[in-house]
């Protein structure tokens, strides 16, 4: 179905005036892998992440998603791709199921079929109660299910998650998880961000380390791990912050003066 790479990106780099989010990166992640990108607060996940799928132009580098320019054939790489984006933005005066059925026709899908999928989705992901309700009616946690729905409708080969599981709860989140489990078990490809170490480690085959711009590490859970005892503790040295007591500075906090 896909090629040995999802995702090939060279030379990637963008800056937002004085301010270097993406400083040159060349990354190559696996096909039909489970694909975790983390990294701190600010490291450029979300301006990587939105380079590669199309949402943001480049300063410098090209991106081939399964094979495909991402800038010189944008359909032929959205056609193959689904996305979760942060921020996510919805039409929310339609219902759920308003949502799928448009995503499904944009995506030039029959009807029926869509109709097909989008009942067993909404099922699947727990939303057939709420699939007449108003999106702007719905919680997070079942944005973020609808979301993933309408990115996972046609059947992409490659899945792009921006923080999926940030605000939703422990049941909902096992819920996204088996649907993403059975999704890569297929030889599909799903890449996501998160700053949620011990659900990468659960979850992920392949890890790629982001701080400040750059690609700090990647490779399998166990080479990025190497010698450490957890992903987290990889993590906090490969970001340079280990040993860091923190709050030590804020000699007010909890004592002294108030
Ligand atoms: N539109 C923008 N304008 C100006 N600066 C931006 C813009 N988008 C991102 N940045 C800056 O680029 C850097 C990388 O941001 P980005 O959102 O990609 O990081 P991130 O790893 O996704 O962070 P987080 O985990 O906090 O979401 C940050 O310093 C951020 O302030």
């Amino acid at each position: 179905m896909v090629s040995n790479s999802a995702v090939r990106v060279q030379g990637l780099w963008k800056r937002f005036g004085q301010q270097v989010a993406v400083a040159g990166i060349d990354l190559e992640l696996p096909a039909g892998k489970f694909i975790g990108l983390v990294g701190p607060n600010g490291a450029g996940k979300t301006t990587t992440l939105s380079m590669v799928t199309g949402l943001l132009r480049p300063d410098q580098g090209t991106v081939e998603v399964v094979g495909h320019d991402v800038w010189r054939d944008p359909v032929a790489v959205k056609a193959r791709i689904g996305v979760l984006p942060e921020g996510l933005r919805l039409f929310e005066r339609l219902s759920g199921r308003e949502l799928l059925s448009y995503s499904g026709r944009l995506r030039g899908l029959p009807g029926a079929e869509v109709d097909r999928r989008a009942t067993q989705l909404l099922d699947v992901l727990d939303l057939s109660g709420a699939q007449h309700k108003l999106v702007v009616d719905y919680s997070t946690g079942m944005r973020k299910k609808i979301g993933l729905a309408c990115a996972l409708l046609h059947n992409p080969e490659v899945l792009f998650l921006d923080e999926p599981f940030e605000g939703v709860d422990p049941v909902s989140a096992q819920t996204i998880r088996g649907v993403l489990e059975r999704y890569t078990a297929s030889g599909a490809t799903v890449v996501f961000s998160s700053h949620v170490m011990e659900l990468v480690e659960s979850l992920c085959d392949w890890v790629a380390v982001m701080a400040a711009g750059r690609i700090r590490a990647h490779g399998t859970l166990a080479e990025v791990r190497g010698q450490a005892p957890s992903l987290q503790r990889a993590f906090l040295e490969l970001v340079g912050a280990q040993g860091r007591e923190a709050g030590s500075d804020l000699d007010w906090l909890g004592g002294g003066t108030r």
